[in-house]
């Protein structure tokens, strides 16, 4: 056994909390096992997910509590970027991250707050969400309750379900079965999604490679698309979240943005102890 101490620092974007670590902190031998480890809720720090932070180009290298990548996080780029300004690596108002999902510019507005391009969705490459058929308003049944699935992708891959009522037993037990059904081969983020007005929605995600979170942003942008698509909202929407808000436009080019904040909430060394 060896114990390391790696510095981090621990964000939060309306609840979806994150360590994050810089990339000469740490082996890549040793990175699954570090995020098992220090996203554990009772052993470890606890967190939805693991970002790690490349400098040169800047580059957003998110994982899931479980240890899975994941192409993108909408509020994981929003902490990226104030760790990388708390740290000091970006001292500018506008720039770019790279990600697995394209190159995502960021636009620092008020302390705290920023506004992210977070590209246009696709509806068409099935290989970008790992279902074998487009899925649109497509039934699907759990005991006696009857779902409509909206599937695509939108930084990383998304289900949309409207319903009338937010029911956090619901999310969860049936978010599970629509994440790991085996027509969807990379599993999926399933969002649940209560129309309030044409312009506010709330939603709550349950998601791959970490169950029910607080918030998610990529998730947010997809139900607002797809609110959109479906005549349901105006294209310039608040999304309501148990702890907070983000504010979503779609502009005339199709392209979706997100604006919303980032709390750094912790400051330390992890004690990293090795099997
Ligand atoms: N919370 C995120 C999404 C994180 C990735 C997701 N679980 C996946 O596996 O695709 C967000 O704010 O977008």
């Amino acid at each position: 056994m060896c114990v390391m101490k790696i510095p981090f620092r621990k964000y939060h974007g309306c609840g979806n909390d994150f360590i994050i670590v810089q990339e000469e902190e740490i082996y890549p031998e040793l990175l699954q096992d570090l995020i098992v480890q220090s996203c554990d809720r009772h052993t470890g720090i606890g967190a939805d997910g693991f970002i790690v932070v490349r400098k040169e180009p800047l580059e957003m290298l998110y994982y899931n509590q479980d240890g899975s990548r994941a192409p993108m996080c909408g509020n994981g780029i929003r902490c990226f970027s104030q760790f990388c300004i708390d740290e000091g690596i970006i001292h500018k108002k506008e720039f770019v991250v790279k990600t697995l999902a394209g190159d995502k510019i960021i636009r620092v507005l008020d302390d705290q707050t920023f506004q992210v391009n977070m590209s246009k969705p696709e509806f068409e490459d099935l290989s970008l969400t790992g279902t074998s058929k487009r899925i649109w308003n497509d039934l699907y049944i759990i005991e006696d309750r009857h779902y409509r699935l909206h599937t695509f992708f939108q930084s990383t891959i998304h289900t949309v379900v409207f319903v009338d009522e937010l029911n956090e037993e619901w999310m969860r037990k049936d978010g599970k079965i629509i994440c790991e059904d085996p027509m969807f081969s990379l599993q999926t983020n399933v969002n649940f999604v209560q129309c309030i007005d044409p312009t506010h929605i709330q939603m709550q995600t349950y998601e791959r490679g970490c169950g029910m979170t607080l918030a998610c942003g990529t998730g947010a942008c997809a139900s607002v698309v797809c609110a959109y698509q479906l005549g349901k909202c105006k294209d310039t929407v608040e999304v309501l979240l148990p702890k907070g808000h983000l504010k979503i436009h779609i502009d005339t080019h199709g392209d979706v943005y997100m604006t919303g904040n980032a709390q750094c909430i912790a400051k330390g060394e992890y004690v990293y102890e090795t099997n």
